[in-house]
């Protein structure tokens, strides 16, 4: 498998063609590599080495079993925003201590679940939110540890689309507003306050905006300590961007990232919590595809591909860059060819790149796109009733389905023709 490196850009040949897992596996499908995303957690947890941390890493980035269960076993802990991804960090063995819970949305179901499991942390970003956990935590002779997420009305740039930290986004409780909303919860017997979350948004690609949110937090822990609140955990959430290429700007690395949160937590006596995601998992990771067609339009070639928009929803979401490359080399003298990817689904937004530079390719043709391992399989979907597309983990010469294509039997059955009285 060739995947691209998050730290150098460099290419890499790995054990296992892409053309074997495409000939045994079939297209389109997702092809994870372990030792990078094993490399990445590590990159990551060390720029933090000798701090007291809590690496989180967040399951709605890549949320497949074997994926998380790979983390887990260098340590990861999970960052949740539902109980079905609480159910899997459980499932790939990450114990309820190293598990947060976020979300602006919690029900009563999932925070009783959480409490059973024992989490770590509930972020919790309302006071309705707060009183619905002391009701549930009081209705089991419990505690819920809170942080409560606060918004500091920080731009993160980037799309507006997942950009979180401004006060007219939903996440948060507004800043002006924290520190009552510590003070109501102090009063509830059912809340134990631990500490403070923020997280302001993804695919961030400079250090200003973190240097900026950390800043505030900071200093609303001062406030909140002079007031009697113990506070012993600052999570910052995720966020740190990845490499896309294209024109995209290339991220902050890790290791700078890490210097700055020393910088400006130095001596602050708290257990930091990060929830990377796209960072570990982005570029651990390809969508492989076969070229179904070439169709000539009146101003341009159209490479039609088995995969569309159900199963890589990024570029139709957020106009989002994914470098795209032929799995066979093409042959030196081939000029390049202008091309629009676009896949079968009836809309036309259904497109993956226009005009993209590519060596001419023909029907049978192989594709990947890179740094697809973060919000690719996780945010697809059945539209157009295609089967959900699986998921494959090279491991040195070796490679596993970690996620079955379910079958058009198996993808109708929880449908139900009504039996309506007469
Ligand atoms: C609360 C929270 N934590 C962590 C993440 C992970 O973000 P990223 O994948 O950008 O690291 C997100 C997504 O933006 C989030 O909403
Ligand atoms: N789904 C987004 C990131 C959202 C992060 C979740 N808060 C993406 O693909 O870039």
């Amino acid at each position: 498998m060739r995947h691209f490196d998050y730290q150098s850009g460099d290419l890499h040949a790995e054990q296992v063609p892409l053309s074997r897992i495409a000939a045994e596996v079939g297209t389109p499908v997702y092809v994870y590599s372990s030792a990078t995303l094993e490399r990445h957690y590590r990159v990551f947890a060390d720029s933090f080495e000798g701090l007291d941390t809590l690496v989180a890493y967040s399951v709605k980035a890549n949320s497949n079993i074997a994926v998380l269960q790979t983390l887990a076993q260098l340590g990861a802990g999970a960052d949740v925003v539902s109980g079905g991804e609480l159910a899997r960090a459980l499932i790939a063995g990450i114990p309820g201590e190293r598990i947060v819970f976020s979300g602006v949305g919690k029900t009563r179901a999932e925070m009783s679940a959480a409490l059973d499991a024992n989490i770590h942390v509930f972020n919790v970003e309302s006071l309705p939110e707060l009183h619905a956990l002391n009701a549930v935590a009081l209705s089991k002779g419990v505690q819920a540890p809170v942080a409560f997420r606060v918004n500091p009305d920080v731009s993160a740039g980037g799309h507006e689309k997942i950009s979180t930290g401004k006060k007219e986004n939903k996440f948060g409780i507004g800043w002006s507003r924290a520190e009552a909303a510590y003070a109501e919860a102090a009063a509830l017997p059912g809340i134990e306050i631990v500490g403070v979350d923020v997280h302001i948004g993804s695919q961030i690609d400079a250090l200003a905006p973190f240097e900026a949110a950390i800043r505030k937090v900071v200093g609303l822990i001062g406030r909140l300590r002079d007031q009697g609140h113990r506070i012993h955990l600052f999570d910052i959430g995720g966020g740190l961007g990845i490499p896309y290429g294209g024109n995209s700007r290339t991220p902050p690395l890790p290791a700078d990232y890490g210097a700055l949160v020393r910088r400006l937590t130095r001596d602050l006596d708290v257990q930091m919590v990060f929830e990377p995601g796209r960072m570990i998992a982005g570029n651990s990771g390809v969508l492989l595809s076969e070229v179904l067609y070439v169709k000539e339009g009146e101003d341009r070639h159209f490479l039609i591909i088995d995969a569309a928009m159900n199963d890589l929803l990024r570029p139709a979401l957020y106009d989002a860059w994914h470098d795209v490359e032929p799995v066979h080399a093409p042959s030196p003298d081939a000029a390049s060819q202008a091309y629009d990817i676009v896949g079968p689904i009836c809309e036309s937004g259904d497109t993956f790149a226009k005009a993209r530079d590519l060596p001419p390719l023909s029907a049978g043709d192989l594709i990947v796109f890179h740094s697809a391992g973060a919000y690719g399989a996780a945010q697809s979907s059945q539209y157009n009733t295609r089967p959900l597309v699986p998921e494959v983990m090279v491991r040195g010469d070796a490679y596993r389905v970690i996620r079955e294509r379910p079958t058009i039997a198996d993808m109708l059955k929880t449908e139900r023709l009504p039996d309506w009285p007469d």
